[in-house]
């Protein structure tokens, strides 16, 4: 068993605010886990609570069903994988791998036997008379997560594993980590990142914290769901504006009309009416709403005669990454509108293009921030 469980968990260093505020949490007995949000909203303090490394101020932890709070860190039955690698520098990959089982003065055989099969699962098996200081990062972190397996604990704990290599590194080892999850299926991992990739590839579960200026909320859940969930059904304009990339279009608008199959508004920049497919039951005609729509869900067509559905914004920059080209068009307020279109879309800086932003793929905030809810469940 290997769950963990939070209830009204909070951290607070002094007099100050709490760093984590009133944390109620289930993690399955197999699930991976992610803990995503901004630099400071409180991801590796949440997780060094698990670890034993920082105590709760308030509130319970247990893993497996069994209260943890004053249990010390080497009795949770968790392994902990640091962004720093943390290997011994005078000790051999084999050594550094067999430390934890040594002290705990498991049979010599045993520890060869582990070893060597966490070597074979890492490919770490023709390095184990080296040290540290003769590896690549990539080779350190394998150790690292070598060390971790070989004591078989119910949950892994990885403190940003990957944020010390380099690009293609990071994509081979995040796919090594997802290939390892699945293969010790009964543990639980919890896994903190601040790399959106990381978190919507390898996580079964996302747990979004909030930062910000509203101290209110400063290391409370923001949402947790699983990824699609939180890119398709974020709970507030915080989510949304945090999940994807280039991050969400937020346009002020007003509410126009209310009607069964959606919502209808009117922009507040440039007077063009969208109807967005969310409930209109708790608004009023006039209410002040912010307009939310993904830079990829806005989709180029044939200019023309107006239609419905539609935004014309003129091109003020063009990114052109190969593949695709991010489009940024002319908006009211600080940020640009942003569009993401195929590489080889013809367009030049001073077009004026239209687009189409379908109702289903809109969403609608709030003046107090919190989602409006869509009509249809997930797409
Ligand atoms: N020992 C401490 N004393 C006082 N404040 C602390 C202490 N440790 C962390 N904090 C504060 O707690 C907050 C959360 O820190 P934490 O390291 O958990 O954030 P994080 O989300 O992991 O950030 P990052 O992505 O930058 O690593 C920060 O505002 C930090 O300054």
């Amino acid at each position: 068993m290997a769950s963990i469980s939070l209830r009204g968990a909070q951290k607070s260093y002094g007099d100050h605010q709490p760093v984590i505020r009133n944390v109620d949490l289930e993690i399955g007995d197999n699930e991976f886990c992610v803990f995503l949000g901004p630099s400071g909203c409180g991801k590796s303090t949440l997780l060094r609570m698990i670890a034993g490394l920082e105590d709760l101020s308030d509130g319970e932890l247990r893993i497996g069903g069994k209260l943890m709070n004053e249990v010390s860190s080497a009795e949770r039955g968790v392994a902990m994988v640091f962004q720093s690698y943390a290997l011994f520098p005078h000790m051999t990959v084999f050594e550094n791998m067999a430390f934890g089982l040594k002290l705990a003065k498991t049979p010599v055989e045993t520890i060869n036997k582990k070893v060597g099969e966490a070597a074979r699962i890492l490919q770490l098996e023709n390095l184990l008379t080296r040290y540290p200081k003769a590896l690549s990062g990539g080779q350190r972190q394998r150790v690292a997560i070598g060390r971790a397996i070989v004591r078989e604990p119910g949950v892994f704990l990885f403190d940003e594993p990957l944020s010390n290599l380099d690009a293609t590194l990071r994509g081979q080892t995040r796919i090594e980590i997802a290939r390892l999850h699945k293969q010790f299926a009964a543990a639980s991992v919890v896994y903190v990142t601040h790399d959106q990739i990381e978190a919507m590839t390898l996580a079964d579960k996302i747990v979004l914290l909030h930062t910000g200026k509203d101290m209110e909320q400063h290391g409370s859940i923001a949402q947790v769901g699983t990824p699609l969930t939180l890119y398709h059904r974020p709970v507030s304009r915080f989510v949304a504006g945090f999940i994807g990339s280039p991050r969400m279009n937020f346009l002020n608008a007003k509410v126009a009309a209310i009607h069964g199959d959606g919502v209808q508004i009117s922009l507040d920049d440039s007077g063009e009416m969208l109807t967005v497919a969310v409930s209109g039951a708790k608004l009023t005609v006039g209410q002040a709403v912010t307009l939310g729509i993904r830079p990829e869900h806005l989709e180029t067509i044939a200019t023309g005669a107006s239609q419905p559905q539609t935004l014309s914004r003129t091109v003020t920059l063009i990114e052109a990454l190969g593949e695709l080209s991010y489009l940024h068009l002319n908006a009211a307020g600080e940020a640009p509108l942003i569009a993401k279109a195929p590489g080889d879309a013809v367009a030049k800086v001073g077009d004026t293009l239209t687009f189409r932003a379908p109702a289903a793929l809109c969403h609608l905030f709030t003046e107090d921030g919190f989602a409006v809810p869509h009509l249809e469940t997930l797409p």
